[in-house]
């Protein structure tokens, strides 16, 4: 698939690469600054949050640690069941760290809720979360969230991590799709 493929797929660009990383050097100030002199672990949630722990990790001037998560909404069909299986554990003990989950997007919620409570179960010193884009209508849970990039509204988007059917993550932006490509 050669770009010109990508571009036919795409509906309308909802975020340029520019407004993603001018927002990520406001969210990585702050977070310099809340953690100041104090310890900090990034953990991203694969495969949807490698884009925006790449680009919020390198711009902080903090000493982190960075680990990763994978998991997944238990059974078939429908994602964010809200019942989640961990298909690959953190390598770190949480035990008086400072954790912040780093995530491309929080939809329901269903996912972010359960991994936060999960980890806090863990006996770390602090959790919070930090998330690229969150859709606030289409919360099923109330997850308490730290750093958000862009509140959206409730439609699918792809790219920046984001995918459809694992394609269209390395898109530099996020974008709607065209409705040819769901089947439409
Ligand atoms: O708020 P929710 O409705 O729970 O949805 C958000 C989660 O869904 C996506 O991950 P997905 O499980 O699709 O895996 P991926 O990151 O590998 O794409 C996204 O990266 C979040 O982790
Ligand atoms: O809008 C979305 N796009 C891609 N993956 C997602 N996972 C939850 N919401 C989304
Ligand atoms: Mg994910």
């Amino acid at each position: 698939m050669d770009r010109s493929d990508v571009a036919a797929d795409l509906s309308s660009v909802l975020l340029s690469e520019e407004q993603l990383q001018t927002r990520l050097d406001e969210l990585a100030a702050q977070i310099d600054e809340d953690y100041r002199g104090q310890d900090l672990l990034l953990v991203g949630v694969l495969k949807g949050a490698v884009m925006v722990m790449a680009d919020l990790a390198r711009r902080l001037h903090h000493s982190v640690e960075m680990d990763w998560m994978a998991v997944s909404s238990y059974g078939s069909g429908t994602k964010s069941s809200g019942v989640v299986r961990i298909l690959k554990d953190l390598d770190s003990d949480l035990t008086g760290r400072n954790v912040l989950i780093v995530e491309d997007i929080i939809d329901s919620g269903l996912t972010l809720s359960w991994l936060k409570s999960n980890l806090r179960s863990r006996g770390p010193k602090s959790v919070e979360i930090a998330t690229m884009l969150r859709k606030p209508e289409a919360a099923k849970v109330d997850v308490d969230v730290r750093y958000v990039g862009f509140d959206i509204a409730t439609e699918f988007v792809v790219g920046y991590g984001l995918d459809y059917a694992e394609k269209y993550r390395n898109l530099p932006f996020v974008a709607t799709l065209a409705p040819h490509v769901y089947g439409g």
